[in-house]
């Protein structure tokens, strides 16, 4: 019995470019359930977290903006993945952006010993507020998930750390602030920069992906649209030229779907009003099916 179970987080207080808390709503309009029901026995769309419209506020003195909205919210979606996972289902994150992980993640990882993490982003999203250039959590939430950060962000959950450093592959990276590439060094992770993507070519990437994670109990998708080109997805609020392209990135999908490694993911930075005719959503969309298995024969 195959189980997925929909869970909208539209969220944008992670960030300061408005219309990312739409990208749950693009999403489902680009068919999302209609194309994951052909590949589940039971699709259910649990609909969205409530995120409210708050006043949007700056925590000055620790460069953490919406400090407390974003760990507050983040607490109910990693009650809805938790519940998810619990029923037997497969948990799929729609986002908002990348702040939702801090939620995910916290909902996933209690259910794993040693879970791994495929990071698929321009960016490494491992910023605390002393290393941020913009204040913004979603350039944070892979610390975060490491135990590194404000305690009221990386307790969500009631646990800290959600994942190690060994077990996290960072795919398609092309934009690394100073104390990222610090993190990324100190602690060992292991990061497919667009450098290596080009020269081992993508079969090659996620061959070694999956036999580096082969061996964990769970591994969780975080897939940020912004991995991709803005050629092939324009509607993303940070967007870096020279990234991921669409073939490669259904490919990357397929070879995950053919090793049946991934128990958990989430879709995020999807922003409709930045982007082109809904096409980074359907482009979303289109991954997710190769992801959970669609073959054309
Ligand atoms: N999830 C994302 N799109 N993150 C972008 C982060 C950009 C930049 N590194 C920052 O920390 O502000
Ligand atoms: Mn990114
Ligand atoms: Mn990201």
């Amino acid at each position: 019995m195959k189980k997925l179970s929909i869970i909208g987080m539209p969220m944008d207080l992670g960030q300061m470019r408005r219309g990312v808390d739409m990208g749950p709503s693009a999403i489902r309009y680009a068919g999302v359930n209609e194309r994951l029901k052909k590949l589940f026995d039971e699709v259910h769309d649990l609909g969205d977290i409530a995120i409210g419209r708050p006043e949007v506020m700056i925590d000055e003195e620790s460069n953490l903006r919406n400090l407390d909205l974003v760990a507050e919210k983040n607490e109910s979606l990693a009650v809805e993945v938790d519940k998810a996972i619990e029923s037997g289902s497969f948990p799929l994150v729609l986002g908002g952006d990348h702040s939702i992980a801090i939620g995910t993640l916290a909902g996933v990882a209690k259910h794993y010993q040693n879970l791994g993490v495929i990071w698929y982003d321009a960016h490494g999203d491992l910023n605390t507020a002393e290393t941020s250039p913009s204040g913004n959590i979603h350039g944070m939430p892979l610390a975060v998930s490491l135990g590194i950060g404000h305690s009221k962000l990386t307790n969500v959950g009631g646990y800290t750390p959600k994942i190690n450093p060994e077990n996290i592959v960072i795919i398609g990276a092309r934009s690394l602030d100073e104390g990222e590439r610090e993190l990324i060094k100190e602690k060992g992770i292991k990061v497919y920069t667009m450098h290596e993507i080009d020269r081992l070519g993508m079969t090659k990437v996620m061959e070694e992906t999956i036999a580096y994670l082969k061996d964990k109990d769970g591994v969780h998708l975080s897939l940020d649209l912004d991995g991709l080109d803005p050629h092939d997805a324009p509607g993303v609020g940070t967007p870096v030229t020279g990234g991921i392209s669409y073939r490669e990135s259904h490919l990357a999908m397929e070879m995950l779907a053919e090793s049946k490694i991934v128990t958990s993911a989430e879709f995020v930075e999807v922003n409709p009003i930045l982007d082109d005719k809904n096409k980074t959503a359907s482009v979303a969309v289109a991954l997710m099916g190769s992801l959970f298995g669609e073959k054309l024969l």
